[in-house]
């Protein structure tokens, strides 16, 4: 009996030890502090561990001196300290920093390459969710969802139950990338007219969606019901809807925001929704998030904010991260990285 013990404790050691060396091989990742903080991407975080030994940004700042010389990668959401410039320059092995999501504008691309640090994002995945939620948005302003849905305490009606028709309306989307596309075919079939602006023109996309290309932006916000902003912010979108463009759209028409909200000057909005020159905004995105609790813009009746909650399905998340291991496993390794971003 003595021996049979005596065996099991010994190859229960064997096994402890060689999972111990199992974990040490596995590549270094510091992961920010969301992965800590919201419940299901505590659950994701397994999917990182399968290749990657986790270090989270707290135990990583009870002591930078032992981990920093062993981090490999980043696995960051929006933006982070763990991506804070010093202390990427305290990372001597960093090869990638993987970001959930497609927008990677809250990150400094040039001065990461400078690092000699690949940064990865998570386009595609993204795009489908995304369209659904400002396609729910662009309905629930123009049929009042939220402002007329009873009250089951009180049973209480709103008084103006009346909205805009969705079918047969036109949309303008400004930003025919992925998520524009996507949008499209959703409003294709509410039998919507769709325009689009974009940098580039796909006669493809348009057949495929029945899209019609409009040479400028003056013209897509002069003749839509609904302007669908999917454009990256960058440089040459950030305060693309100004006060000018806003007074060219039509006193019924409404904004819809699912790109990132410095691509609009929110004190021009204000303006144009108090005064009635536009009819009502819906915004996933704003500049800050979340806003003081006194600001403007929820102050307004005609305005529908939901906190940047375009990708937060359990299914594209999940995809999101599978993604993220997909990139930084290729970069930790030096292979080709599916979804490389360089800078401009
Ligand atoms: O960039 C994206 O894909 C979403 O906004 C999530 O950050």
């Amino acid at each position: 009996l003595f021996g049979i013990t005596c065996e099991r404790v010994l190859s229960y050691f064997i096994l402890l030890s060689s999972t111990q060396v199992m974990e040490e091989d596995k590549p270094c990742a510091l992961i920010s502090e969301l992965w800590s903080e919201h419940a299901y991407l505590k659950e994701l975080s397994d999917l990182l561990k399968q290749h990657f030994h986790t270090i989270s940004y707290r135990e990583f700042l009870q002591n930078p001196a032992l981990h920093a010389p062993k981090i490999q990668a980043i696995f960051m959401w929006a933006p982070s300290s763990a991506a804070e410039p010093s202390l990427l320059r305290s990372l001597p092995s960093l090869k990638v920093i993987a970001n959930g999501g497609a927008g990677i504008d809250h990150l400094d691309l040039p001065f990461i390459a400078s690092l000699g640090v690949k940064v990865t994002n998570t386009p595609g995945v993204v795009s489908d969710a995304t369209a659904d939620i400002g396609m729910g948005l662009l309905l629930a302003s123009a049929r009042k969802i939220v402002q007329v849905a009873v009250d089951p305490k009180t049973n209480n009606l709103s008084s103006n139950l009346m909205g805009f028709e969705v079918t047969g309306s036109t949309l303008g989307i400004i930003g025919m990338g992925h998520i524009g596309y996507k949008i499209a075919q959703r409003g294709k079939g509410f039998e919507m007219k769709i325009l689009y602006y974009n940098r580039s023109r796909s006669d493809e996309d348009e057949r495929a969606v029945g899209a019609t290309y409009c040479e400028n932006m003056d013209d897509l916000l002069r003749r839509s019901d609904f302007v669908m902003l999917a454009v990256n912010l960058t440089p040459e979108t950030t305060g693309l809807i100004g006060q000018r463009e806003l007074s060219l759209m039509k006193p019924t028409a409404t904004l819809v925001n699912v790109s990132r909200g410095l691509v609009v000057d929110q004190d021009a909005l204000v303006k144009a929704l108090q005064s009635g020159t536009i009819h009502a905004a819906a915004l996933d995105v704003t500049h800050p998030e979340l806003l003081p609790r006194d600001h403007p813009l929820l102050g307004l009746l005609n305005v529908l904010i939901t906190p940047h909650v375009g990708t937060d399905t359990y299914q594209t998340t999940r995809r999101m991260v599978e993604v993220m291991v997909e990139n930084a496993r290729a970069a930790v390794n030096g292979l080709p990285i599916p979804n490389e971003v360089k800078p401009q």
